[in-house]
């Protein structure tokens, strides 16, 4: 049985990842807007909005923080933003969802996000995307480095050099199967269940670009920011 360990420069990588990560979370006041008193669907959808923008601007802030990346053509860094953001946003939602949260919060969280003007055909999806991910019980390790494996993937539209981002990829892929089978001895599948979770991400992504033609229709306002990385309006 092959040891595994996990080299000190890997250590030093995780760390540089994890703490940029945690350096971010949700706003506490807009959490907490998230759960105050009764809303309506248009004052829902715009705390999503508000929400879904520091999320954006958290990610890029993020992203200079992976080692490597910003070596990377700077067109091709753009590309893998823009390509990740959603995804990176609902993985990042799922993490918030399924965090302990003080009992009752995680329904009036539910609530709100399914008053906020989404159609059904899209929100069973997306919470049972955040189940999912929330019964994989990931450590913040694992998050941070699932997110940099979703920034990172070379196949992403109008990555030039797709081998550059497949090196940085691989890397941050070999500290993550170490660490889960040294935190999870006992479930020599887990790594293949966590990368699994990202082929669900890229349906969830699917389905959000189809949402967004439907607000669209009827016209649902997003940020500046979101309609540059979203390419709408
Ligand atoms: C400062 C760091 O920010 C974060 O860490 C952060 C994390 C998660 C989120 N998530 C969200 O904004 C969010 C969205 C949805 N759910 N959901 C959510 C929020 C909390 C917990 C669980 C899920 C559904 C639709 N989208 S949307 O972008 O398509 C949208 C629809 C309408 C207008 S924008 C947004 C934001 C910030």
């Amino acid at each position: 049985k092959e040891k595994v360990e996990i080299t000190k420069e890997q250590q030093a990588l995780m760390k540089v990842i994890l703490d940029a990560y945690n350096r971010h979370q949700i706003p506490q006041d807009m959490a907490k807007k998230l759960l105050q008193d009764q809303y309506s669907a248009e004052e829902n959808f715009l705390l999503l909005t508000e929400m879904a923008t520091s999320q954006v601007q958290v990610l890029v802030e993020f992203t200079k923080n992976i080692p490597g990346f910003l070596t990377l053509d700077r067109e091709d860094q753009i590309a893998l933003l823009k390509g990740s953001a959603v995804e990176a946003m609902f993985l990042r939602s799922a993490q918030v969802f399924s965090r302990k949260m003080p009992n009752g919060h995680t329904e009036v969280l539910e609530e709100r996000i399914r008053k906020s003007g989404i159609s059904e055909e899209f929100i069973t999806p997306m919470f049972n995307f955040y189940k999912s991910i929330g019964e994989l019980h990931m450590m913040q390790e694992e998050q941070a480095l699932l997110t940099t494996i979703t920034i990172l993937t070379p196949d992403r539209p109008y990555v030039k050099d797709q081998q550059a981002v497949e090196r940085l990829q691989e890397t941050i892929l070999d500290v993550l199967r170490k660490l889960c089978v040294l935190q999870h001895p006992q479930e020599p599948q887990y790594f293949a269940r966590l990368l699994g979770r990202l082929t669900e991400l890229r349906t969830l992504s699917h389905y959000h670009a189809e949402m967004l033609t439907s607000w669209r229709v009827n016209d649902h306002k997003f940020t500046p920011l979101l309609c540059e990385i979203w390419d709408v309006q």
